[in-house]
């Protein structure tokens, strides 16, 4: 795109390093390029060159490389020198390409600028930032799937089916005599069924791939020294939280990183939960349940001894977030430990204290966080795009329920056409400046 101007940052992290790169793309490139090599570079080789300061003093020797449009990451012409890793000489470096016409680039305006020149969709571009943020081996090859295209192709694929679906159903709008004989086709109604049973899909793997992206979060909950610190330290294999046997030992909300098979958990330790306390153990409580709103998960530790009655503070908990029941120090009684399903929770019974069934509460953790069987393949995602299957999952079905109620074609083509909108989004198809510029700020400068 000739109408943009030329942009320069250096590429590699802040900070000393074996080699830097600059990198450069916009018009004024290719006589950039000539200006520091002294002639026109072969595209897409690697010159050792002099990069010259304008008296013509060497700043530095290194490699150029320029990619002519479109042929590029940007889609535009790009020049990337390969200088020594200096932050002084990288700064000289681009300040001498500004003067030569270059401009400081904005975070995200390289990938901006892909976008913007159909080299990668909003969700690649997305996936580029998730895969450099990435905490987890998990969460990197999730997020190279979709830098590959695995999550869009699903997006653009439920497009293709919205639209055939838009067009049966404009098409009986189109001809009111037979409207409802139109709508009434039992075809229509099938073919929604199917869209919107593939839309449940992808919004269960769009899920997955947000816990992927992000890590899990599980907030450890329950009474007063039902021994949650304790099985903080046990997964975090240190002596992060304080722990004694005196009830409401823990105030404040304590959250800790942990890897686990490649999968990344921020665990968050937490007050206990009981009517009675001081100030400072009820400001803490506030934070439990605070923090428990947010989690992915909840493990909610039970004491052996008083298992039962902390069902009452199961059923306190928010209904949409996921729970597993812990009943911890089962090495009083000498139970073993052991995994049980009653309803939708998992009963866990293991010992914080000597490690028995912690492996069955780690084997738990995977499958929340998303890698349990099927998980081969699993792309990453962002709350964006959750948030945008909802809504197209919200548009299809009150189509559904206009179709089978009214055959109001009018409200339901709209309703189609709102939920092809939002889907829309995710990719790009649909966008707004300010969407634009929420998500490509929060990249790195130079990306
Ligand atoms: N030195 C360097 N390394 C890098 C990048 C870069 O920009 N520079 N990347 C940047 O993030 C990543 C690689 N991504 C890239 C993606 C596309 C193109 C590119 O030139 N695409 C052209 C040509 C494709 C082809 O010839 O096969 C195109 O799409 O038309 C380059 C890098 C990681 N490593
Ligand atoms: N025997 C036994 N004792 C345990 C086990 N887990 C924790 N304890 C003990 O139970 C007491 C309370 O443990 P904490 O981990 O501090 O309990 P908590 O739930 O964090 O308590 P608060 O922070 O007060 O809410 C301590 O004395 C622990 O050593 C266990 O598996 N077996
Ligand atoms: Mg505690």
């Amino acid at each position: 795109m000739s109408a943009r101007d030329t942009i320069a940052a250096v590429a590699t992290p802040p900070g000393a390093g074996g080699v830097g790169v600059l990198r450069v793309s916009g018009p004024a490139v290719p006589a950039l390029a000539r200006d520091l090599l002294g002639r026109t570079p072969q595209p897409r080789h690697a010159h050792l060159a002099a990069f010259r300061d304008a008296d013509g003093a060497v700043l530095d020797r290194g490699l150029l490389l320029y990619f002519p449009a479109p042929r590029s990451y940007t889609g535009e012409h790009v020049l990337e020198l390969h200088a020594h890793g200096s932050p002084v000489v990288l700064d000289l470096l681009l300040r001498r390409v500004c003067a030569l016409g270059a401009r400081p680039a904005r975070a995200g305006e390289f990938s901006e600028r892909a976008f913007l020149n159909g080299k990668l969709d909003l969700a690649q571009a997305e996936a580029v930032a998730d895969l450099i943020a990435a905490g987890s081996e998990a969460a990197a090859r999730a997020a190279l799937r979709s830098l590959e295209g695995a999550f869009s192709t699903r997006v653009q694929t439920l497009l293709e089916a919205l639209t055939r679906l838009r067009v049966h159903v404009e098409a009986a709008i189109d001809f009111p005599e037979e409207e409802i004989d139109f709508l009434a086709d039992p075809a229509i109604a099938a073919q929604l069924e199917a869209l919107r049973a593939d839309l449940a899909a992808l919004l269960a793997e769009a899920r997955r791939g947000v816990r992927l992206a992000d890590g899990l979060h599980v907030a450890i909950v329950g009474r007063p020294n039902a021994g949650k610190s304790s099985l903080l330290n046990a997964l975090a294999a240190s002596e992060r939280a304080i722990v004694t046997d005196v009830p409401g030992t823990t105030r404040d909300v304590l959250r800790e990183r942990v890897q686990l098979d490649g999968i990344e958990l921020t665990l968050a330790d937490t007050a206990g939960l009981r009517d009675s306390g001081d100030a400072v153990e009820r400001e803490g409580m506030r934070r439990a349940r605070a923090e428990l709103e947010r989690a992915d998960l909840a493990l909610l530790v039970s004491d052996a001894a008083h298992a039962e009655a902390d069902l009452a503070l199961l059923a306190a908990l928010p209904p949409e977030v996921a729970r597993v029941v812990v009943v911890n120090k089962i090495d009083l009684d000498g139970a073993a430990s052991r995994r049980e399903t009653r309803g939708r929770e998992v009963w866990l019974w293991l010992s914080a204290l000597t490690g028995a069934g912690l492996d069955l509460l780690r084997e738990e953790l995977k499958r929340h966080a998303g890698l349990g069987e099927g998980a081969a393949g699993a792309f990453s995602a962002r709350t964006r795009h959750v948030l945008a299957l909802e809504r197209v999952a919200a548009h299809l079905e009150a189509a559904a329920l206009t179709l089978a109620a009214t055959r109001a074609g009018e409200l339901a083509a709209e309703e189609l056409r709102q939920a092809q909108r939002a889907l829309g989004e995710i990719t790009g198809e649909f966008t707004s400046d300010d969407l634009l510029g929420a998500i490509f700020s929060s990249f790195c400068i130079g990306k």
